[in-house]
């Protein structure tokens, strides 16, 4: 038995939840890992120059015991995440200390406690197994998956899922992630496959669009409301895409943020009018390393005044972090609120802090999203109202630049990778909803 008879399963319009029941599960399967013993392959180099294409490998490896309340899903597509930049960098700390951690918590998390790290935190697939205790999902089901894992046997996280003390994220915190052709997840981490989607554009949103979507809509987050003036930094990017959507959908205005003409075209292609091209636009919010220019932060700030009509923003979607935080919550208005799920260009802000107290703003944690916020953003894209923005798809063999390429910031959207789909285009089940939003689904393509 190989992953080929079950791609065959998978393609047969035939195959029966039985059908994929009685298949045999094969010994081992290909993935995409890191490995603990180059943990230190970049020590002395420049987050820059540290080359993912260097650290990520296609290995074959063997197929994960099933534990209780899990799943182990045969991965059609996959998608790169920020996390597995990090995570092939070995930035801001390897991922191995978090799977040895994970492992001392009880038995049967030491699977995860390995030499390598299956890497991915983000699927479409079919179900293959279920383990003791999941009767919501058969073998069969089409499905993606959500990042959050999280045990729940600790009040504290009852209330939402993301405050629960052992809250992990898939394929970062965990092994056996889905950059791979098989992945282990919890059941809970389960979702319908939007079946208007090839299985690489049902990959994409998962991570992104649940993270966005907490960040800017929730109340856990910034709590959006019709009129409000978004700052969107990044807003062709991966969170950012998503962000530019919910804000057009959610009936704010959202001014975006982004780095080329190019990327400028594709927000006005989504939507958005008020459009800085940061490059162009030379913003030096720093004078060196250990000085900002508040008078670049004000000139920042009359631009997006220029483009509201005179107002400031009620929220800022901060990501980028050490560079624009200071900037962020200079341009916010006076109880207005800077929401921050990241720091890619470095994790020790510094800001004006006269401006958020006198200014009564707010300054908001976010972190991916809980079980019901994951549910209902992807029920947004199963209900054709957000789209995915897959731009680029890789084979598994060219993880390492698809990586490569993210880390760079040479992508627009999202990147998508094939496990064991052999080709793009497969999987879409409503080809008449599909037509209704196809320029939508496709506007990110080859750009
Ligand atoms: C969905 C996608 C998301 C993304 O892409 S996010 C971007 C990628 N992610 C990251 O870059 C984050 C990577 N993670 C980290 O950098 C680290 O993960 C953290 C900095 C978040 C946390 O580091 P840690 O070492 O886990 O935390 P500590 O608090 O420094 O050490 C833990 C020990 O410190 C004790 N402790 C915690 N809080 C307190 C306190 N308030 N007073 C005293 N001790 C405290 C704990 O109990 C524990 O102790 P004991 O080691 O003995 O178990
Ligand atoms: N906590 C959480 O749950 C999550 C955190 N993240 C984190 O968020 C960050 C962004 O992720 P994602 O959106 O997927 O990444 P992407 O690289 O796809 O997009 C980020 C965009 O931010 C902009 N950007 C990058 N650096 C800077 C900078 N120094 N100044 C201004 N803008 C910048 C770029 O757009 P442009 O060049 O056009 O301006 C870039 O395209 C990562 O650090 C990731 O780990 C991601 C998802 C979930």
């Amino acid at each position: 038995m190989t992953v080929k008879d079950i791609l065959d399963a998978i393609q047969s319009p035939e195959s029966t939840s039985a059908d994929f029941a009685a298949l045999p599960l094969p010994e081992s399967y290909r993935a995409i890992t890191v490995h603990k013993d180059e943990t230190e392959m970049f020590a002395g180099l420049s987050t820059r120059d540290k080359d993912p294409r260097k650290s990520i490998h296609l290995d074959d490896v063997p197929v994960p015991e099933l534990g209780p309340g899990e799943a182990l899903v045969a991965v059609m597509a996959s998608s790169v995440n920020y996390n597995s930049v990090w995570t092939s960098i070995f930035e801001p700390l390897s991922t191995f200390g978090f799977l040895e951690r994970y492992g001392r918590t009880n038995d049967l998390a030491k699977r995860h406690d390995l030499p390598y790290h299956i890497i991915g935190s983000d699927l479409a697939g079919v179900v293959l197994r279920t383990g003791p205790g999941v009767n919501a999902w058969q073998p069969g089901d089409e499905v993606v998956a959500h990042c959050l894992s999280v045990e729940l046997e600790s009040s504290d996280g009852h209330n939402d899922t993301m405050l629960d003390p052992e809250q992990r994220i898939w394929g970062f915190e965990t092994n056996f992630g889905g950059l791979a052709e098989i992945a282990l997840v919890k059941s809970n981490q389960l979702m319908p496959k939007p079946d208007h989607l090839s299985w690489e554009e049902a990959a994409a949103p998962g991570l992104v669009n649940s993270t966005a979507y907490r960040q800017l809509v929730s109340r856990n987050g910034a709590g959006m409301k019709q009129g409000d003036n978004v700052l969107i930094w990044g807003a062709s990017g991966g969170l950012g895409s998503y962000a530019t959507q919910f804000a057009l959908a959610g009936g704010a205005n959202p001014i975006c943020v982004v780095s080329s003409p190019q990327k400028a075209e594709i927000c006005r292609a989504m939507g958005a009018e008020a459009i800085i091209d940061r490059t162009a636009e030379d913003y030096k919010f720093w004078k060196d390393e250990h000085h900002q220019d508040p008078r670049e932060w004000k000139r920042f700030g009359k631009r997006i005044r220029e483009l509201t009509g005179g107002e400031d923003v009620d929220i800022v979607f901060e990501h980028p972090g050490r560079e624009t935080f200071g900037a962020s919550v200079y341009v916010t208005r006076k109880g207005g609120t800077i929401v921050t799920c990241a720091s890619t260009s470095g994790y020790n802000h510094e800001y004006d802090n006269r401006y958020l107290w006198m200014s009564l703003k707010r300054i908001i944690g976010s972190h991916f999203a809980n079980y019901r916020e994951a549910w209902e953003a992807n029920r947004l894209i199963a209900k054709g109202k957000i789209h995915p923005t897959l731009s680029k798809v890789y084979s598994m063999e060219e993880t390492g630049q698809a990586a490569y390429d993210v880390h760079r910031n040479l992508h627009q959207g999202k990147v998508g990778v094939l496990c064991l789909a052999p080709e793009e285009g497969l999987g879409v089940r409503d080809a008449e909803k599909r037509a209704q939003h196809i320029d939508a689904i496709n506007r990110f393509r080859n750009i």
